[in-house]
């Protein structure tokens, strides 16, 4: 696709660095280095304690080094010229992909809510198709959509003809969205009447989701009677073909087939069925994919994605364009730390600035020749020839014909979509990609299950770059972890699956030694990738003060020394550089002591279930488990929650008989006990100690950091630690506390 004449280029423009920032930055590094100088200095005198120290303070600065390399150049989009599209002559078509997995922890009236808002966005939408994968295989998902479509019919026009910001009904009506007081003449009647039709699709759904049976078998939904979701035939419904100009674009439902010997690829696998069935279907230059949650926040979305993506001269500039995560209705002081505000200053732009965003899975516009995997132009600028097989693509003569359509750059003509579901159904066939590229060369990548982080890595180290757009208001929202074990359980996923993209083959190292991934870039996707290895340092530096402080050792400097100035110098600065952040952006002191206990670097989180995203990972690659993507729970609750009860304790930590509230509860009941050893004068006779006033220090900062700990302790229901839980760790502590050599058990030693 050139970029038309009257296009004019679009620009990557360097973001102004603030000088405060960038000072603090450059201090805190300078204070690492001379605390890492004063460690080698003295590691004569001290014994292994002052080494493990060493070790994890040498990590830390290694990890701020390279955080300050993503941050280093930041840069911003200039924004795209809305009206200028217009001007184009043909815009591009453009496939939407939704995805969906089971019912129950993603409710159909979420679905619902994101292909509403899609179906609705500002584009011309003959040019536009949506397709739901389901792979909960589930009629309650059908019959949503199939009832969703009718209401379209009335939603979209009017969301067109009013000019409706949020085009996702359900955000749209909640609570906090107010009517314009200047109404077009006939809106309030409008208005009203979409409101009783929503309210009534809601209820259609409402009875159908309490009450399986009353779905009729008979017709749509007889593919469904007696189904195993594990182990079916692929089914595909074209729910609404659109035969107009002006109509609601098309809906197609995709059960991709599912047999219960072979690997399903969860999202991944999901994705390039997604790609083929729309490839024999409308086959649309640009695909568009967000998670069932995620709906369309901003209507112009396609537009600006389309102006960046055609803006820039040459194409290798914008492989996908990237609408960062955000989510609605958070929590009071995100108390569980999903919001990520510091990233979208930070990290994001930074990334922006090197070869480009990651791809985060939802959100995200890619060119379709990207996803099918070559780079087809030599240096010149000219096709080459692909060889365009069934080795590679498999054996849909279908798919290859419209697949060398896409690769040349020829556009395609309107489809018959019923007359191609035929073909659909082959390509979405569970044994369609034996024997192909899919999953390796082509398409989503296999292998880990942060699909998205590992397949965005493929596309820059085939030298593509991607593009950040962060329109006002933000494209894409989403629904954000409701309580803080699924929350938990979320981060465990991803830390597992960042690890297994940095323990294969797949790994950066290899990409940027052998393929075209930029050494920054690779530098960037290694921190993400070892987010989990970072709970290690943490959990041992969290250790250290409770061992100096029981066996009366040190692993700070003493008060008196000069060093120990260096180490609270560190500690305060770093505090103060992130609390800038926050009260910088208009955000409270309690956001940002909830970020430093549950954010992405957040203290719990580390102390949870990054450690075990780590030992999932190593049970992998010892061949002894895989990993698993266990789908996060999704809520509606658009603060139409009248459970007044439930409000208040929203926020509240919760616990779960799991064994990941083990190593935190123990390291709670360790702290205590020093703690009280070292007010209450318990330690052995001194030798020449100052009673350890820094590791005091540490102890009473990882106690607050475990607050939600300590109340767990207390709390009852899902609010306290199962008591199981609290017996494995006081065991723990125990046998701790013994090798300290404080306790004698009859252990033998
Ligand atoms: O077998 C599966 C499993 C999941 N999904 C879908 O994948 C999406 C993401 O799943 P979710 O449980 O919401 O995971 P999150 O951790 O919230 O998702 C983030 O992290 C994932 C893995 O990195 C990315 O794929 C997502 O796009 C990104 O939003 C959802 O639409 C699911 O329906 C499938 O289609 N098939
Ligand atoms: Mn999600």
């Amino acid at each position: 696709m050139a970029n038309p004449q009257s296009l004019p280029l679009c620009e990557k423009t360097p973001l102004k660095i603030n000088t405060l920032q960038r000072a603090q930055e450059i201090a805190i590094l300078f204070l690492f280095i001379c605390l890492l100088v004063y460690r080698l200095l003295s590691l004569a005198d001290h014994g292994f304690v002052w080494l493990l120290a060493f070790l994890c303070e040498s990590w830390f600065t290694f990890n701020w080094v390279l955080t300050l390399i993503i941050q280093w150049t930041p840069v911003e989009y200039k924004t795209y010229p809305e009206n200028l599209l217009q001007q184009v002559p043909e815009l591009p078509a453009v496939d939407m992909f939704v995805t969906t997995a089971d019912a129950d922890l993603e409710p159909p009236i979420i679905t619902v809510n994101t292909v509403l808002s899609l179906l609705a966005v500002d584009y011309p939408s003959h040019k536009l198709a949506c397709y739901v994968s389901d792979d909960g295989c589930s009629p309650l998902t059908l019959y949503s959509l199939t009832e969703a479509s009718k209401f379209a019919q009335f939603w979209v026009p009017f969301c067109k003809k009013y000019n409706i910001q949020v085009r996702a009904p359900f955000r749209y009506f909640s609570g906090n969205s107010k009517l314009p007081s200047d109404n077009p003449i006939g809106f309030l009647q409008e208005w009203t009447k979409m409101k009783d039709e929503y309210q009534k699709l809601c209820q259609k759904i409402e009875v159908a989701v309490q009450n399986l049976a009353t779905l009729d078998f008979s017709g749509d939904s007889g593919d469904f009677a007696d189904i195993d979701k594990r182990n079916h035939p692929t089914i595909i419904k074209v729910i609404w073909e659109n035969k107009e100009n002006n109509g609601v674009p098309h809906l197609v439902y995709v059960a991709r087939e599912k047999r219960s010997d072979q690997s399903h690829h969860h999202k991944a696998g999901a994705m390039n069925v997604l790609t083929r069935v729309s490839g024999v279907m409308t086959n649309a230059p640009f695909m568009l994919n967000v998670d069932c949650d995620m709906y369309a926040n901003n209507s112009k979305i396609v537009l600006y994605a389309m102006c960046l993506l055609l803006g820039f001269k040459h194409e290798k500039e914008g492989a996908f364009v990237q609408y960062p995560q955000m989510f609605y209705d958070t929590l009071k002081d995100d108390p569980f730390g999903n919001q990520m505000v510091v990233p979208l200053k930070t990290s994001w732009p930074g990334f922006a600035g090197m070869q480009g965003p990651l791809y985060a899975g939802t959100g995200c516009f890619h060119r379709r020749k990207v996803i099918y995997g070559f780079s087809f132009m030599d240096s010149e600028g000219n096709l080459r020839d692909v060889a365009l097989d069934q080795e590679r693509f498999g054996n849909s003569t279908e798919l290859i014909e419209s697949a060398t359509h896409t690769l040349s750059e020829k556009i395609d003509h309107p489809h018959d979509l019923s007359g191609a579901v035929e073909a659909a159904n082959k390509v979405a066939g569970s044994s369609y990609e034996h024997n192909t590229l899919w999953g390796t060369k082509l398409g989503w990548v296999y292998g880990s299950v942060t699909e998205d982080i590992l397949t965005g890595m493929k596309i820059h180290a085939r030298g593509w770059k991607s593009i950040l757009c962060m329109p006002d208001p933000p494209g894409f929202v989403g629904s954000a972890p409701s309580s803080s074990h699924i929350m938990l359980t979320q981060r465990k996923r991803w830390v597992s699956g960042l690890l297994e993209i940095l323990f294969s083959k797949n790994s950066p190292i290899f990409a940027t030694l052998y393929a075209k991934l930029e050494f920054r870039q690779c530098l960037a996707y290694t921190t993400v990738l070892i987010w989990g290895l970072k709970s290690i340092p943490d959990l041992c530096y969290a250790i250290l003060p409770v061992y100096c402080i029981v066996t009366n050792s040190h692993f700070l400097p003493k008060v008196k020394e000069p060093a120990f100035i260096i180490f609270v110098a560190v500690f305060l600065l770093k505090i103060l550089y992130t609390l800038r952040f926050y009260l910088g952006s208009g955000l409270s002191i309690s956001q940002w002591w909830n970020q430093v206990r549950m954010g992405p670097e957040g203290k719990i989180p580390y102390l949870t279930t990054s450690l075990f995203g780590v030992v999932t990972v190593v049970f992998k690659l010892l061949g002894i488990s895989e990993v698993a993507f266990d789908v996060t729970q999704k809520d509606q609750n658009s603060s139409s929650s009248d459970d007044q009860e439930d409000d208040a304790n929203a926020g509240r930590f919760t616990f779960a008989e799991s064994p990941i509230y083990v190593p935190a509860t123990t390291l709670l009941f360790v702290h205590f006990t020093a703690l009280a050893m070292g007010l209450f004068g318990m330690q052995p006779p001194a030798h020449g100690a100052d009673g350890g006033v820094g590791e005091m220090m540490c102890c009473v900062w990882v106690v607050l950091c475990l607050w939600p700990f300590l109340k767990g302790l207390f709390g009852k229901g899902k609010y306290g630690i199962p008591m199981p839980t609290i017996f494995k760790s006081a065991v723990l502590a125990l046998l701790f506390m013994h090798f300290c050599g404080r306790i004698p058990l009859p252990l033998g030693r």
